[in-house]
């Protein structure tokens, strides 16, 4: 069970516990907080770093949703969006779901799958909030689903085949410091290097229909030491693709 220090006088909070399996426990590294109706996560002996919190409504992501590029970013054309054809997508980490939200918001049916139990207590709350929201909420509802589970084993078990599986393992940081920004500072020292993300390639090829895309820092190595079919490169990231039948 993850230690975390909550108000327990918060019913709210003591709920997310039980529903999480996450254990109270005062003086714990973390804080579950409530900051205007938000989940939000703080890292206590670093209060400068502010909160994370999952905010599909406003904010950068929202931001992104309307001014972001559309169809023309690079993850879109990494997972074959093209006028009239949306993928369906399981993204096997999931992470606080803006890859996610990117391919929903463009047209993607995306089950997320996320195995730390606080993080996906809070993209849970984000989802809440935003199936809510009268703008987005019809269309997160029917496009937007979360799993708690390791995609490890979860990719084996599923009963439909996407057509893309989109993953994003935590990668090792060469920067500790200044260029990683404070909020990704929190969730790196939550979630930590995903050092078994190898694993993921292998079943993610046997699910997918059409193809597997693997978000990657521009230096790091190949998933599992395999060779993409194609790199599509960005700033400071590349999508691996590895093509197993075309879109159509
Ligand atoms: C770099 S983050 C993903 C960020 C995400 N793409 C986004 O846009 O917000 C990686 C996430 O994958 C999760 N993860 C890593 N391995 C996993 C696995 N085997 N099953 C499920 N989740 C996993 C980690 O807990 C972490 O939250």
């Amino acid at each position: 069970m993850f230690a975390i220090h909550i108000d327990k006088d918060d019913n709210r909070l003591s709920d997310i516990c039980q529903r999480w399996q996450l254990l109270p426990t005062d003086g714990a590294d973390f804080a579950l907080l409530f900051e205007d109706d938000a989940l939000t996560l703080k890292k206590r002996d670093e209060p400068k770093l502010g909160g994370i919190s999952v905010d599909f409504v406003s904010g950068a992501v929202a931001h992104r949703r309307k001014f972001g590029g559309g169809r023309n970013q690079a993850i879109a054309k990494a997972v074959g969006l093209k006028a009239g054809a949306n993928p369906s997508v399981v993204d096997g980490t999931a992470g606080l779901g803006r890859d996610a939200f990117v391919l929903a918001s463009l047209g993607c049916n995306v089950l997320l799958i996320e195995r730390h139990p606080v993080v996906a207590a809070l993209l849970e709350d984000g989802l809440r909030r935003a199936y809510l929201d009268a703008e987005i909420g019809p269309w997160m509802q029917q496009r937007m689903q979360l799993v708690h589970g390791s995609s490890l084993d979860a990719l084996d078990n599923l009963q439909h085949q996407p057509d893309v599986v989109y993953l994003d393992p935590m990668y090792p940081h060469r920067d500790k410091s200044a260029l990683v920004k404070k909020e990704m500072r929190v969730f790196q020292s939550l979630v930590g290097a995903d050092t078994d993300a190898d694993g993921l390639l292998q079943p993610a090829l046997k699910l997918a229909q059409k193809r597997v895309v693997v978000k990657r820092p521009d230096y790091a190595e190949d998933l599992d030491g395999i060779k993409p079919s194609t790199r599509i490169e960005t700033k400071k990231n590349r999508f691996d693709v590895y093509v197993k039948a075309a879109m159509g």
